[in-house]
């Protein structure tokens, strides 16, 4: 049988509201015993018990409402951050396509941040060398590549982070919204890429609110909800899930509004007559 290309088991991370977690080597044993010691007040679980096996080839749309743990899970895969429940293992390097603006150092001009970023995800001096100039074409970048990063705009950062990244020759291949920046004739560019990769037989997990672009590029949907795996299926299905569960809070929305509604109108008949107003001198002038 076929081996899992990423698996995730009984898969949980837990945050502290208000505050940043950093996925740190210190944090595997500090924040392991402060587990043991009993969950804080305001901690939480954007993600728990999560299990799915995704296969090499596959394409698997991500979906689910803001805040339900999507980034979360991307960044667990590519291991930035540490569970603290269960695992997430991967058999094969990963292209992440996630915060590209991020990655860079401003001070570095596009050609030493091409050169940084690429060796800092495996690529040898020599695969640099022979990608480069596609990297820098793909970002329209030629004129610029010279130039500190920090006088970039975001759309040049995201360009020549995506030329970067889309040349790694990982399996894996990892898309957070990369496709919602960028002018229109740039995403055409970037979804052609996209559809080459997967081609070639990527393993592409995507995150994407995008109905159109889920059913692009993707087969199977997952749907989180409220901290957990609530669908894996086709992406079809995913979504009816999705759609249904938003109709189902739209609903229960109404419908608290309008227990509200009926109880001030309830309070508002119960509650006494107000008393007449007092006009100073009344009772004098009638005795
Ligand atoms: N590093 C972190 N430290 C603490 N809390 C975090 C961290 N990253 C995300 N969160 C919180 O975890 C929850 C899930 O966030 P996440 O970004 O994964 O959601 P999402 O589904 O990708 O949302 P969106 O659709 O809005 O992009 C949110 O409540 C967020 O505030």
């Amino acid at each position: 049988m076929e081996e899992p290309i990423i698996q995730a088991r009984d898969l949980g991370i837990c945050f502290a509201k208000g505050k940043q977690k950093k996925g740190r080597v210190k944090d595997l044993f500090v924040r392991r015993a402060a587990n043991k010691q009993g969950a804080q007040q305001q901690d939480f679980w954007p993600l728990r018990h999560v299990n799915f096996d995704i296969f090499p080839g596959d394409a698997v749309g991500i979906i689910g409402r803001n805040g339900t743990g999507k980034s979360t899970l991307l960044r667990l895969i590519t291991g930035v951050l540490i569970p603290d429940e269960g695992y997430v293992r991967r058999e094969g390097r990963v292209a992440p396509l996630i915060a590209l603006s991020a990655g860079f150092s401003g001070d570095l001009t596009g050609r030493e941040n091409v050169n940084l970023v690429a060796a800092l995800h495996g690529m040898t001096t020599k695969e640099i060398k022979a990608k480069f100039d596609e990297i820098v074409d793909f970002s329209e970048l030629e004129d610029f590549i010279d130039t500190p990063v920090k006088y970039y705009s975001s759309g040049m950062k995201v360009r020549l982070g995506f030329g970067v990244i889309t040349q790694l020759p990982h399996p894996i291949l990892l898309v957070d919204e990369a496709l919602a920046v960028g002018d229109a004739a740039f995403k055409r560019k970037c979804q052609q890429v996209i559809k080459g990769l997967l081609d070639q037989g990527r393993t592409l997990v995507f995150v994407s609110h995008s109905e159109g672009d889920l059913k692009k590029y993707c087969e199977r949907g997952i749907f989180l909800d409220a901290g957990t795996l609530e669908t894996d299926g086709t992406v079809a299905e995913a979504l009816a899930a999705y759609k249904e569960a938003e109709a189902r809070d739209a609903k229960a929305k109404e419908e608290r509004k309008a227990r509200r509604a009926a109880a001030a109108a309830k309070a508002a008949e119960q509650a006494p007559a107000p008393a007449p107003a007092l006009v100073p001198g009344a009772a004098e002038a009638g005795a």
